[in-house]
């Protein structure tokens, strides 16, 4: 039986790091096709395609420069080329594009594909939060995995080592991406609770804003895997919301001025992610239960004062 073709649906600073991993893996089993397609949102570096450029440099010179991606990995401009024939589908994009792009994908997706999100943030929907994994789910029919973990792409693609956490409601589908995503240093452990570890993903950009902590009422030992605890420290010394956060204060300009002078073309999750998050609680009447999460969202669009973040905490309900 022939290999199962994978498409993965992005390429910025992430995408780009997990296609070097699996390009390598897919090469070392047999149950997946050689040939890896990596959608590209196309754009024009000094005069050419950047699918050009990766398809003969062997390199994402724009969103992870300095590491050469495999040969059999193949950049793709456009999304219906990409998933033709794609059984397995890597979903590593900002979250804010991933509706229009799967409403394009939707006719062409191939009978028993599988997806898994990369992507850390979350959707406003009608009843409250809708999860990205739901998104896909609902628009493709699909069934989809996650993997979320204390992964900072470019420590990733330079081998250092990491853990990382797959959620998968159907275990074998979790234990396929296994195979196609586990190195010696990029560790995967599979849970059964996908929803958890998709939102300790999502959740914790907007902590890494605020460098604060959260907590929930679902299993607490899925917060021990990669995707929680781990994830927030990582993310709040290391990450792209914490670094813009502190050039926030530092220089008073505005989230969006600093993300388009300091990341060049990549996106900031947890700014959005606050925003939707704070729709939510405050369609919920809840805006006074998660006073870290409304500070961050206030300071980032409403311009609360940094200082008075510490007061927000101060008046936590549960103090009085
Ligand atoms: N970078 C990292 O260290 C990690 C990122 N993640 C998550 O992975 C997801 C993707 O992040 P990255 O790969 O880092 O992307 P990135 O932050 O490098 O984003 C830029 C990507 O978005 C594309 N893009 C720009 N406009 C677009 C549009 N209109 N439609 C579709 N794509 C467009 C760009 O071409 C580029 O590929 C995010 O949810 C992020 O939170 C998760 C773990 C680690
Ligand atoms: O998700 C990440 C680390 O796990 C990357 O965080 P940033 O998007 O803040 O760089």
């Amino acid at each position: 039986m022939p290999g199962k073709k994978v498409c993965i649906v992005g390429s910025g600073n992430w995408g780009s790091a997990i296609a070097k991993i699996i390009g390598h893996n897919v090469k070392a089993s047999n149950r997946f096709d050689p040939m890896v397609n990596m959608w590209v949102y196309e754009e024009m570096i000094d005069g050419k395609k950047l699918t050009e450029i990766i398809n003969t440099e062997h390199e994402n010179v724009k969103y992870l420069p300095g590491h050469k991606l495999p040969k059999n990995v193949v950049a793709v401009p456009d999304i219906i080329e990409a998933v033709k024939g794609a059984k397995i589908l890597v979903f590593v994009i900002p979250h804010q594009f991933i509706g229009k792009l799967c409403d394009q994908m939707k006719p062409h997706i191939a009978e028993e594909a599988i997806g898994i999100s990369l992507i850390k943030g979350i959707d406003e929907g009608p009843e409250g939060l809708t999860l990205i994994s739901d998104i896909i789910r609902e628009k493709l029919q699909i069934e989809v995995s996650v993997l979320m973990g204390a992964n900072i792409a470019s420590e990733v693609a330079d081998e250092k080592f990491c853990e990382t956490t797959i959620g998968a409601r159907n275990e074998a589908n979790g234990h396929i991406f296994k195979e196609l995503m586990q190195t010696p240093n990029f560790r995967i452990a599979v849970v059964r609770e996908s929803d958890t570890v998709e939102l300790c993903g999502a959740l914790k950009n907007i902590v890494a804003v605020g460098a604060g902590f959260c907590d929930g009422s679902v299993s607490s030992t899925t917060f021990l895997e990669s995707c929680g605890v781990a994830d927030l420290i990582t993310t709040c010394y290391g990450g792209r919301n914490r670094k813009v956060a502190e050039a926030f204060v530092r220089t008073s300009k505005s989230i969006a001025e600093l993300e388009a002078e300091m990341l060049n073309g990549q996106k900031l999750q947890g700014p959005q992610t606050s925003a939707e998050v704070y729709k939510i609680l405050k369609k919920r009447d809840m805006v006074n239960k998660f006073p870290l999460f409304a500070a961050v969202y206030q300071i980032c669009f409403e311009g609360r004062q940094v200082k008075e973040f510490i007061t927000c905490l101060q008046n936590h309900p549960e103090h009085f």
